[in-house]
């Protein structure tokens, strides 16, 4: 069963006197039941804004997202309230994401509240994510970061979402804490068939625990496939650079070369394939039109 399904979605940020961004500019995505799609992709190319549209916590443009059978775009407010507990964001950095003054069972008993659970306990939820009973009694502030993350997982599942979003869910951790939370995040998305988005930079993470790869360039999925097909044989010149850009323990870099220049601003992009300005394999159709077919969105892997 197909939990998320984005199709053609567009979100855009305005500024009051600055040019409109378009951070999703057409993006494509599906997660199952059970699975497991780490999104990657270089800092700016709108994983967040994606992920904030998918909790309704940001409106889209154009395009359709659905959460559990639920529309959550075309935004409506009943649709967006069930989007709060349709998808449920584990965000960046557990400091700011919990309330400092408030005890951390009755946070997670917020979510509880939520969703009408009156047999689950805070405790109950702070034991299924590798935490003791009796914290449920104390503060943020006593905690070190994987725990907080812990926590913060655990007051996202007490609304037994549909969704569990990762928007950089490890970046902020110790590397000894890292790998433990995002099993976590994977086992607990398996074991409750949920599904898990799980948005990092850590490549070598996404590989240890997404089923699929998802692999978004400027507003765009360029690439998505198994999580081993993809690491096997990237297709996409961007998925190469990208994978070829972490160090193979047995030497096989895919692309050596360094990505020329950065992510262009998405408020002004290139015409034809947005990644044609940085592509080695650059051809004239890319500088012409936009390759939108899936599920590798380039010209050198038009299907028949
Ligand atoms: N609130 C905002 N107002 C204006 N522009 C924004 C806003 N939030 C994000 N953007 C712009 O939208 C684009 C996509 O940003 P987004 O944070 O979604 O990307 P990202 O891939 O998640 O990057 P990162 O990994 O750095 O968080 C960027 O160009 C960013 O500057």
């Amino acid at each position: 069963m197909t939990l998320l399904t984005i199709d053609d979605l567009v979100v855009e940020h305005r500024t009051p006197g600055r040019p409109l961004v378009r951070a999703v500019a057409g993006a494509s995505l599906t997660v199952a039941a059970g699975e497991v799609v780490g999104l990657v992709g270089e800092s700016g190319c709108g994983k967040s804004t994606l992920a904030r549209a998918v909790c309704g916590l940001h409106p889209a443009a154009a395009g359709t997202i659905t959460v559990g059978g639920h529309p959550v775009s075309p935004l409506g407010l009943r649709s967006r309230s069930r989007a709060l507990t349709g998808a449920q964001m584990v965000f960046q950095d557990p400091y700011a994401s919990l309330n400092p003054r408030r005890r951390v069972g009755a946070q997670i008993a917020d979510g509880l509240r939520t969703a009408g659970d009156r047999t689950t306990t805070p405790e109950d939820l702070l034991e299924r994510v590798g935490l003791p009973r009796d914290f449920a009694g104390r503060f943020p502030h006593e905690f070190s970061g994987g725990q907080r993350q812990r926590i913060a997982i655990a007051r996202a599942l007490a609304v037994r979402p549909s969704l569990l979003i990762g928007d950089e869910p490890i970046s902020a951790l110790d590397a000894s804490a890292q790998s433990h939370v995002a099993r976590l995040m994977r086992d607990l998305a398996v074991e409750s068939g949920a599904g898990l988005l799980f948005i990092s930079h850590d490549l070598s993470v996404v590989r240890l625990i997404a089923d699929r790869i998802a692999v978004m360039y400027l507003g765009r999925i360029v690439e998505t496939g198994p999580t081993a097909e993809v690491w096997a044989d990237p297709r996409h010149p961007y998925t190469r650079a990208l994978l070829g850009a972490i160090p193979h323990p047995d030497g096989r870099g895919v692309l050596p070369a360094e990505l020329p220049g950065d992510v262009p601003d998405p408020a002004d992009p290139p015409s034809g394939c947005r990644f044609h300005p940085r592509c080695p394999l650059v051809m004239d159709v890319c500088r012409d039109r936009e390759p939108e077919f899936g599920p590798v969105a380039c010209w050198l892997h038009e299907p028949a």
